[in-house]
């Protein structure tokens, strides 16, 4: 499914349809379970604190009962609503870089909730870890000169920074 969202942002970009992917390779899938309790303060304690995924793309099947995911715009932390049974899809780090910041991968965080519990599954996809992705050719010009180094290996740059609560992004800005 993630090659048909790849396929469907290069087309939004006006560029042939494959080209994500020719950069991405067939890459892999991971899954993940969250559980968050519910918090007796939830305005100190986070379920997730605020970051960008370390994906290509990632596909969020949300809790069809309570909210608690939030998306940052312009400075405002808005709640993404909840639609029982929709499929959440969200643009990663990768996406960003392979469209030389065209597309943005946007902060997101999870609140906690005093009396309900809330249960996610997060689908991450994400390269060969061998491959080197970086912006495509074709969205570098005079006026958008090319904003990211290329990389290798994200996953593991994201882990190391979202431990210190830093966007690994922003490190590899031009
Ligand atoms: O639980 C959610 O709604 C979001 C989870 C998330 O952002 C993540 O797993 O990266
Ligand atoms: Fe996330």
């Amino acid at each position: 499914m993630f090659q048909v969202i790849l396929k469907a942002i290069a087309r939004t970009l006006t560029l042939e349809e494959n080209c994500f992917l020719n950069e991405h390779g067939e890459g892999a899938m991971t899954a993940r379970f969250n559980f968050y309790p519910s918090c007796p303060t939830p305005e100190r304690v986070f379920g997730l604190k605020p970051h960008g995924d370390g994906t290509t793309i990632t596909m969020l099947l949300q809790d069809k009962e309570v909210e608690g995911l939030q998306v940052l715009k312009d400075d405002n932390w808005f709640k993404v609503p909840v639609i029982p049974h929709a499929i959440f899809v969200n643009a990663g780090d990768l996406v960003e870089i392979m469209s030389n910041g065209i597309i943005k991968s946007a902060v997101h965080r999870v609140a906690t909730n005093s009396d309900r519990e809330r249960i996610s599954l997060a689908v991450f996809c994400l390269p060969n870890p061998d491959a080197e992705i970086g912006p495509l050719n074709e969205l570098i010009n005079a006026d958008r000169p090319q904003m990211y180094k290329k990389v290798k290996n994200y996953s593991e740059l994201f882990f190391q920074h979202y431990q210190l609560g830093q966007r690994p992004i922003n490190t590899v800005k031009l």
